[in-house]
């Protein structure tokens, strides 16, 4: 009899596939040039590939995960018109493969909490900035993140279309190569589309080579991991645990930290307030997020 990999490996080899399948449908509607867009509040856009990739995701994972708890950041979704073949998933082959860390072996499916934002950049999307869109997937058990998918839907990998990046701690990180930062400069990334009076103060405070404005909570991270930015700073509330659990996730599989802007971690508890109110600092390494925090403290 062949062993059945843990419960969270086999969790975060589906997510790959169904990131990949929900990257897809991103294309598509870009492709087909009819986004039905509509503002859910200020400043604040969700679009037929929105929702579109969420029910991919939720119907898939929901499908081979029943017990696990499924957020996603479009809310609740009739999934009845649901086509087939977004939910014909098979679960990634090099993550089954892997040896799941001691601490994670005996998580059950119900213990898990997956934390879905099926399109991260919307407002850079809609722009046609693609290259910042991403597919955030992260798996939480109790309050910690311990597993994220980071899908680049316009990005492409060994001719394929599309890129996924998975991350678990104690397993490691794959399909992405990570890059120390420049130590004589000091990058930083923060938001292209919602930044305001309080990050610009903080960015003033931190006094930066350069700011890198872009969209999206994942590509952020990614920027952190190709050595691009020392540190990802926005220190005011706009963000959702959606779109920081996976890029917390895979920050942490190679040491990186992410946390609210004073240095608190998140709680990724499925009752959890979904806000964070805090803000975000994310960095690689700890020395380039001891370094905002101790330039904020004084
Ligand atoms: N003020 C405000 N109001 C509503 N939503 C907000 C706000 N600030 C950030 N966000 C959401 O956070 C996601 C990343 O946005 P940004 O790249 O602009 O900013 S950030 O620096 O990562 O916070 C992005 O997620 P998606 O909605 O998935 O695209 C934003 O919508
Ligand atoms: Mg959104
Ligand atoms: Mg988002
Ligand atoms: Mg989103």
């Amino acid at each position: 009899m062949t062993s059945v990999a843990p419960v969270i490996l086999r969790v975060l080899a589906s997510s790959h596939t169904a990131s990949a399948k929900a990257g897809e449908i991103v294309r598509d509607v870009m492709a087909k040039g009819e986004l039905g867009i509509v503002e859910k509040g200020k400043n604040d856009l969700q679009t037929l590939a929105d929702s579109s990739a969420q029910k991919c995701i939720i119907a898939a994972l929901t499908k081979c995960y029943p017990k696990a708890t499924i957020i996603g950041e479009e809310g609740q979704l009739a999934l009845d018109d649901v086509p087939e073949e977004w939910t014909d998933i098979s679960p990634n082959d090099e993550i089954l493969k892997r040896t799941c860390p001691k601490d994670l072996e005996t998580v059950k499916e119900e213990d898990i909490t997956i934390w879905v934002d099926p399109l991260d950049g919307t407002k850079e999307y809609t722009e046609g900035l693609v290259g910042h869109v991403t597919v955030l997937i992260g798996m939480a058990v109790g309050d910690n993140a311990v597993g994220g998918i980071i899908h680049q839907p316009f990005v492409d990998c060994n001719g394929t279309k599309g890129r996924t990046i998975w991350g678990m701690k104690g397993v490691g990180l794959g399909g992405f190569d990570v890059r120390q930062p420049d130590p004589s400069k000091f990058i930083l990334t923060t938001s292209r589309s919602h930044s305001n009076e309080q990050v610009e103060k903080a960015l003033k405070i931190l006094n930066p080579d350069e700011v890198i404005r872009v969209g999206g909570a994942g590509y952020k991270a990614l920027l952190l991991l190709e050595g691009r930015a020392h540190a990802y700073v926005f220190p005011t509330p706009g963000t959702k645990r959606w779109d920081t659990c996976a890029p917390e996730a895979v920050l942490n599989a190679v040491g990186g930290i992410l946390t609210d802007s004073k240095g608190q971690l998140y709680s990724y508890d499925r009752k959890t307030d979904v806000n964070n109110r805090g803000g975000v600092l994310a960095a690689y390494t700890k020395e380039y997020h001891d370094r905002c925090l101790a330039a904020f403290n004084q």
